[in-house]
């Protein structure tokens, strides 16, 4: 059976800040997105399936965030649709539409490594996993030449503001809605400890609330901070740290006032810094190092969170 495998970055935004809400609803946004150690993995196999129809399963990897919040008990795959709204769905589609009909169908399976609605961009991982995979495949059924690098990117924006990157990873400055990238140079790989919510925020939501809370304020368009490139750039720790934001985080405690006590054990714990991931309700724990990453894990595990040391961006 012919089959193409992908792998896709989930991320966290080391920095994030969002200007007033535009008339189409989304946000100009001044992002800066790293990759992190948690990957998700999408395999296309062509089946003898007839019609133009897409099937997908979802798998757990285990050992990952989504592994222990499933062993804990707080996440179900029911929760991933497999349906046409499955984000991977929607991107082998945005593919197959671009190549001459397929003989036979087309399976899906997604490994799941990243949080669902876990402020990580699992979801944009998958299709950005999936235009890579599907596009692969198409190219060798039909003989005709594979979709470029640009032509790929500009279904990715099509499909959310997060796949962009999740196809480039890395490290890379997002402006517009976030999709519109900039590669950035990063020095040795961060040690971050990621802290799985026990539930799940949806991102609209998210950016509702912060609406919501600036409502009388005067909203500045947002920038990236000097000196927080640089700081990237060398891979310290400690000259990252104060600089980490996210705009969205009052927004992300307001929907989930419990995050305030994971933050507070991230300080606790030694951490330089502690953030909500995007729009939550992962939170990221910056480390000065491997060792203490691993021990701050160790103390979110004991206390029942799903927490992984991870590193940023992957070796
Ligand atoms: C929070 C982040 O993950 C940070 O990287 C992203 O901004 C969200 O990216 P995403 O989930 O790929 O977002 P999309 O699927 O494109 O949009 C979902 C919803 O988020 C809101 N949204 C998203 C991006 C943006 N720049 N402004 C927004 O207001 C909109 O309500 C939109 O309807
Ligand atoms: N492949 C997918 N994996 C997970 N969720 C998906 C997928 N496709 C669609 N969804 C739907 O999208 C919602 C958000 O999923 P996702 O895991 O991408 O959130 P997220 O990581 O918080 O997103 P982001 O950080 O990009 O805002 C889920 O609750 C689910 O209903």
């Amino acid at each position: 059976m012919l089959a193409e495998r992908a792998e896709a970055p989930g991320k966290v935004n080391l920095f994030f800040a969002a200007g007033p809400r535009r008339a189409d609803g989304y946000h100009e946004v001044a992002s800066l997105y790293c990759a992190v150690s948690a990957t998700e993995v999408v395999t296309a196999t062509l089946t003898r399936a007839t019609g133009a129809d897409v099937a997908v399963d979802v798998a757990v990897v285990p050992g990952s965030l989504v592994a222990q919040q499933e062993a804990a008990g707080s996440f179900s795959l029911d929760g991933v649709p497999t349906d046409a709204s499955n984000l991977a769905v929607r991107a082998a589609h945005a593919v197959l539409e671009l190549f001459p009909p397929l003989v036979g169908g087309l399976h899906l399976t997604i490994d799941k490594a990243v949080p669902v609605a876990g402020g990580m961009g699992g979801g944009s991982a998958d299709a950005a996993a999936a235009l890579v995979a599907v596009n692969r495949l198409a190219a060798r059924v039909s003989g005709r030449p594979a979709l470029d690098d640009d032509a790929l990117l500009g279904l990715a924006a099509r499909l959310g503001a997060d796949v962009p990157f999740a196809l480039t990873g890395g490290a890379a400055v997002g402006t517009g809605t976030g999709a519109e990238l900039r590669p950035v140079r990063t020095g040795t790989a961060l040690h971050l400890v990621l802290v799985a919510g026990t539930g799940g925020l949806s991102t609209p939501a998210v950016y509702a609330e912060l609406d919501r809370l600036r409502e009388h304020e005067d909203v500045p368009a947002p920038e990236l901070p000097a000196g927080l490139e640089r700081a990237l750039a060398t891979g310290s720790a400690a000259e990252l740290a104060p600089l980490l934001r996210n705009d969205l985080q009052p927004a992300a405690l307001s929907l989930a006032p419990e995050l305030e006590d994971v933050l507070a054990a991230g300080r606790a714990a030694g951490a330089l810094t502690s953030i909500v991931s995007g729009s939550g309700p992962t939170t990221a724990h910056l480390a000065p190092d491997a060792a203490a990453a691993q021990e701050q894990a160790a103390r979110f595990t004991r206390r029942g969170l799903a927490a992984l040391a991870v590193t940023a961006p992957p070796a």
